[in-house]
């Protein structure tokens, strides 16, 4: 193989490498009622949604076996919590394994609501995510920054040191997906500019490429977060490093179609 072909072959699978499936979650919250759930499920099941798109919806733990019922097989199901051990005395858990049998695939652990409000640390979330990967779970893992560490300049330092954490207890990355949320961004109608998320998401890959490898850098995919609507999704979609999107207020609302859509 001369020179030249070897190059152009190299960096083709450098460029071959760097495809990742652009993954779309949908986390409902505390929100929702069987009615409510039923229009959802019926709207995304009538929807002509992006097949190069994996769409994940983050159901209230207790309407998974119903919204699992309701949904096509190309859309799977999340729940939004689950505990770090399989069963036992801990009063108003849930499981991965629980999860698992109702019928959803992923769970989104780590969100900054579970670290804020319900106090979950670091070592926690780390926990969990081993033990719902160890169960068969995919896992939406969340960081970000909130809006007076970011103004203290310290959005790097939080993410990194909160994606190192999980790194302790994650060894192998490929059914994790990584979400990255400023909390300042979440449900505030501020999101990141395109600008803001990408730098913040190739800060991450960097940080992935010198900690964890290569490989894991250039295959695991970064979701953005944070105020997410079909008005602004394709400028942020068309970002490099930015594989995705965890959406919350706007899940709810037909406009979710759009934005699973943003790279059609
Ligand atoms: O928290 C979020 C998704 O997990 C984002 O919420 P909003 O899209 O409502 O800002």
């Amino acid at each position: 193989m001369k020179l030249s072909q070897f190059l152009s072959f190299s960096g083709n699978c450098k460029i071959l490498k760097m495809v990742r499936k652009f993954c779309v979650g949908g986390n409902w919250k505390m929100n929702g009622d069987k009615a409510a759930i039923a229009e959802i499920c019926k709207s995304l099941s009538g929807a002509a949604l992006d097949s190069n798109t994996e769409v994940v919806v983050g159901c209230p733990a207790l309407y998974v076996i119903y919204a699992r019922g309701l949904l096509p097989n190309t859309i799977s199901v999340a729940g939004q919590n689950a505990y770090k051990v399989a069963k036992g005395a801990f009063t108003g858990e849930v499981s991965p394994a629980m999860l698992k049998d109702a019928g959803a695939d992923w769970v989104i652990l780590g969100h900054s609501e579970r670290r804020q409000i319900f106090k979950e640390s670091d070592e926690l979330i780390g926990e969990k995510c081993a033990h719902a990967l160890a169960e068969g779970l995919k896992v939406i893992a969340c960081i970000g920054e909130t809006l007076e560490e970011r103004e203290a300049g310290k959005t790097e330092e939080v993410v990194f040191r909160q994606t190192g954490v999980l790194s302790k207890h994650i060894k192998d990355w490929s059914n994790v997906v990584l979400a990255y949320e400023p909390v300042w961004a979440i449900g505030t109608g501020k999101t990141a500019t395109p600008q803001q998320a990408q730098e913040v998401h190739a800060a991450l890959r960097q940080w992935l490429t010198k900690n964890i490898s290569q490989a894991v850098s250039d295959s695991l995919r970064i979701q953005y977060g944070g105020s997410v609507t079909a008005a602004n999704c394709r400028e942020l979609a068309s970002q490099p490093d930015i594989d995705g999107f965890l959406v919350g207020g706007a899940s709810l609302k037909p406009e979710f179609i759009d934005i699973v859509n943003a790279k059609k």
